[in-house]
């Protein structure tokens, strides 16, 4: 199936209408004489004329509304567990009911990620959009009004169900419908918009409502209903994505949005391209058993689908998600006493998330998704070495002496094995003998290093906003082909909602098991782990064609970093007759 691909490339290039042939380096222009540097010169005119054409404002406010989607995510899983803090005193919630009503909606945003793949295929991005920000309206009224626990329960699976669709849905219908040398960005803005949506939440757990006596979760959690509803009847004037169009034989139609998202400008070559492709597509792929079977029996869409879930679960796994949902708690822990400077503290956490997420959506089209992966992962992987190295060791606890400006006449002291509450020996193992100025932390660095710990998340959250928060998305919503693209979506969306739930669920425990800087220092190793896997499968996709992305997957899946190397990226196409000019954004360099 693989030669058969293979031929099908070769014929797209070979074509004579869509003749295509390779821009020759710099060197070999000046090398080739007067004649040779004339076409130079021509093609330097034509990729300055490609250059400066305006992006239509169209394809942004196509990004921005859709982004909502994301916002929606953000916001949903920010805002609960300031909503949570109200509710236990008002409903009386046990731990366990508390811990139903924040996962319940992670568990059915998994679900439902994985049932977008056929509701995408069969109806389409746009109605899925649309569908999603129904169910979160609906989710976000039944949840302001829930009279009882139980209602809420059924709210927070509706708004989980419109999440996994929206999830899987806004990065493909945003990727299929940007020109390739903004496609990072305008998907990545997606992300931002999630990063964004944690941000306001926990601006709002802290603000007015949660001043209130009664019903201020109310409205925290029935906020979500307003961009909700603008996404709703903003997509109600929206267009369908161009491919899934081609795919379904709307062709007419299809030219007529691709048009639109080009404010008008010539469409022809980068139509040809994506039908031509979708029809091979077709003749190779049409029948034979479910999408998700196909995938895994053939190699390319088979390496596709390992890298993207790879890189979900990596995302998940390096412990985002313990620093959003858990970072008010890790700060009480590591010593900040007064619960509202927590929560603020906690709210600059998030800022920090949405800032960096803002590098990225910057970074992106610049040096690459690869290279901002793997740079961020490893700053991931480095974060926790900061802090008490005595907190790692279950069995030890730290025994201090402070003052009002400082920790000093500290030790690293064993354990009493009955209760954690005292040392096995020394100063602090009798906490009726402790006398006033000495401490025992077990669990937690002692106050003076409290901004340690600020520190240590913030320093974590720089490295991760710009590459693995976005880039998972990013990277998944590029390299399927078309008849893969909702499947391989749904499964690594999927993947991402499973360990989130996962890592989250578990991170008390863990904490509790191996003390919080043992818990991060798992996360640490996971995302080591993650950074080899990154660095062995995850080939460069920046300023390719969509179309063009399934050819790298036809080699070996790791080949242990050889696309660093700029071979490959030389292969640069331009069109000899016609206006339409694609270029690579390596083309940028050639350019004075
Ligand atoms: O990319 C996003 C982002 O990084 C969020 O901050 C995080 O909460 C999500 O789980 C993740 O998928």
């Amino acid at each position: 199936m693989s030669n058969l691909m293979g031929e099908r490339r070769k014929k797209v290039s070979e074509d004579g209408e869509r003749s295509l042939i390779k821009a020759p380096s710099n060197a070999s222009i000046n090398s080739q004489g007067p004649s040779a540097a004339s076409t130079g010169d021509m093609e330097r005119a034509a990729r300055k004329q490609f250059q400066q054409e305006v992006t239509p404002a169209f394809v942004y406010v196509l990004a921005v509304f859709s982004a909502l989607g994301g916002f929606l995510f953000g916001y949903d899983t920010g805002v609960v567990s300031g909503a949570m803090l109200l509710l236990k005193k008002e409903m009386n919630l046990s731990a366990l009911w508390q811990e139903v009503l924040v996962s319940s909606t992670v568990g059915a945003a998994a679900l439902s990620a994985l049932a977008g793949g056929s509701l995408n295929g069969i109806f389409g991005r746009r109605v899925c959009i649309l569908l999603a920000s129904f169910i979160f309206s609906v989710g976000g009224v039944v949840l302001s009004a829930a009279p009882n626990k139980e209602v809420l329960l059924v709210g927070r699976v509706i708004v989980g169900l419109g999440l996994g669709i929206a999830s899987m849905t806004v990065p493909v219908y945003i990727a299929e419908s940007s020109p390739p040398h903004l496609r990072g960005q305008l998907v990545t803005i997606n992300t931002l918009f999630i990063t964004g949506g944690q941000f306001i939440a926990s601006i709002i757990e802290n603000g007015a409502f949660s001043y209130l006596r009664y019903d201020g979760w109310r409205y925290m959690l029935g906020l979500s209903v307003v961009p909700a509803l603008v996404q709703f009847f903003g997509f109600l004037f929206l267009p369908e994505s161009p491919r899934w169009l081609i795919q379904k034989g709307l062709t007419q139609k299809a030219r007529r949005v691709l048009s639109q998202i080009r404010g008008n400008q010539n469409i022809d070559e980068e139509y040809d391209s994506i039908r031509s492709s979708i029809e091979e597509e077709e003749k190779d792929f049409g029948g034979g058993g479910p999408v998700i079977w196909r995938m895994l029996t053939y190699p390319p869409t088979r390496r596709a689908l390992i890298v993207g879930c790879g890189l979900q679960m990596f995302q998940q796994l390096s412990g985002i998600n313990t620093v959003m949902y858990y970072s008010a708690t890790i700060l009480q822990m590591s010593g900040v006493r007064d619960d509202k400077l927590a929560i603020w503290l906690a709210a600059v956490t998030a800022f920090t998330n949405f800032l960096f997420t803002l590098v990225g959506v910057w970074l992106v089209e610049r040096v690459g998704r690869r290279r901002l992966t793997m740079g961020s992962i490893i700053g991931t992987s480095l974060r926790y070495r900061s802090c008490e190295p005595c907190m790692l060791d279950p069995g030890c606890g730290f025994c201090y002496r402070e003052n009002s400006t400082s920790v000093f006449a500290s030790s690293c002291v064993l354990v009493n094995q009955a209760s954690t509450g005292e040392a096995a020996w020394g100063r602090c193992s009798n906490t009726t003998q402790m006398t006033e100025g000495i401490y025992w932390a077990y669990n937690y660095c002692p106050t003076s290093y409290s901004w340690v710990v600020l520190l240590g998340l913030i320093l974590y959250l720089v490295s991760f906003a710009p590459g693995m928060g976005p880039m998972p998305w990013t990277v998944n919503s590029e390299i399927y082909p078309l008849w893969a693209r909702s499947t391989g979506n749904a499964c690594s969306a999927g993947v991402n909602w499973t360990f989130n739930v996962l890592v989250s669920l578990t991170f008390l425990h863990v904490a509790q098991y191996l003390t919080y800087f043992g818990a991060f220092f798992l996360y640490s190793g996971l995302a080591a782990l993650g950074f080899v896997f990154i660095y062995c499968c995850l080939p460069e996709t920046k300023g390719l064609r969509l179309e063009e992305i399934e050819s790298l997957f036809e080699s070996r899946l790791c080949t242990c970093g050889v696309y660093d190397s700029d071979e490959g990226r030389q292969i640069e196409y331009i069109r000899v007759k016609g206006s339409n000019y694609h270029l690579s954004d390596n083309d940028a360099s050639d350019v004075e």
